[in-house]
């Protein structure tokens, strides 16, 4: 995977930018002196426990909140200056951000008319995000899948190079994840960026090619997905036998960590899957089971958190 350099050669420019970026409200430090470029071509998603700052970090960058301290910037210039906001950057905060007289289709009409966009847009939004036949409804009747869907349609609208979305997948149905994970890998395959929060970590590792990570405001981690499942990431064999106790001790014995597996069998590290299936042989044990284990995004960003913790702790002490 190409580093934020290659990316930067590549395409131009960071499309998202943040220079210590700072917003505090009393005591509440939402985000804390926040360096950040997001670039074109990929999916970046935008981790963080609640609380951690990246909605408010999406509302900086879209002019909604001024910033205490720093900068924000998209395409180069902060929101305000954008001629026309709609055709650069298109943003989901909050699906329910309705108006809930108005029918998906005079919500989206409103939107082109107000930001000079060829009302045909309408439609063909609509339309990607399957809400044609639903369209004349009152938006308040609509469920909170459909909601996001329309509040998706209204960041498409203006055909923008940069999408915000916090929390998009929020109410979509199997079918629905499954169409946006395809909408935002196409969008970014054609060269716009991407930013996208969610909570989700399985649809998250299947959607993003880079992550950031914040924690109390701050940046944590700006890496890509391998680079960062294999940073923290551990890699292991499940391995199951019918004298499991002599097959502990065999791998234990050849310097391996062996911990009780949920299902009955063993996690192994230290011992590659190759030389416990050659140990279990030699030493004539019958495996049920062999299986190389790596983590999946949730196990890795559970293991960053709780490094995390314990550094602060450790800081602290
Ligand atoms: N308008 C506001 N007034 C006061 N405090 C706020 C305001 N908006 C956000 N905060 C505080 O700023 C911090 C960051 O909140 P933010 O909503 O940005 O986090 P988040 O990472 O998006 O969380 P979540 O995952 O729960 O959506 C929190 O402590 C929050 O309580």
């Amino acid at each position: 995977m190409a580093d934020s350099a290659d990316v930067v050669a590549s395409y131009g420019r960071a499309m998202i930018r943040t220079r210590h970026l700072t917003k505090r409200y009393g005591s509440t430090s939402a985000v804390e002196d926040l360096s950040l470029d997001v670039l074109p071509g990929r999916v970046t998603g935008f981790l963080g426990p609640n609380g951690a700052g990246k909605s408010t970090t999406m509302r900086l960058v879209l002019g909604l909140d001024a910033p205490t301290a720093g900068t924000a910037e998209v395409n180069g210039r902060a929101y305000r200056d954008l001629a026309i906001p709609l055709r650069e950057v298109g943003a989901l905060l909050d699906g329910r951000a309705l108006h809930p007289g108005r029918s998906g289709y005079h919500h989206l009409l409103y939107l082109a008319q107000a930001n000079g966009l060829p009302r045909e847009r309408v439609a063909e939004v609509l339309a990607e995000v399957g809400l044609t036949d639903v369209a004349r409804r009152r938006a308040g009747t609509y469920s909170l899948g459909m909601a996001q869907r329309l509040g998706i349609a209204a960041a498409l609208l203006g055909e923008p190079s940069v999408l915000i979305l916090d929390e998009p997948v929020n109410g979509l149905d199997t079918d629905g994840i499954r169409w946006l994970r395809t909408l935002l890998r196409r969008v970014a395959a054609e060269g716009r960026t991407v930013l996208l929060s969610s909570h989700l970590m399985s649809e998250m590792e299947l959607t993003a090619d880079h992550l950031v990570v914040i924690g109390a405001g701050r940046l944590l981690v700006d890496t890509d997905m391998q680079g960062f499942l294999t940073a923290h990431s551990q890699a292991y064999t499940v391995v199951r036998a019918a004298e499991a106790e002599r097959l502990r001790d065999v791998l234990r014995d050849a310097g391996g960590t062996v911990r009780p597996d949920q299902r009955g069998g063993w996690q192994v590290a230290g011992v590659d899957t190759a030389t416990i299936g050659e140990l279990a042989g030699a030493h004539r044990i019958v495996l049920h089971e062999l299986t190389p284990h790596r983590d999946s995004l949730e196990d890795a960003y559970a293991r960053l958190t709780d490094d995390v913790g314990a550094h602060r702790t450790r800081t602290a002490a």
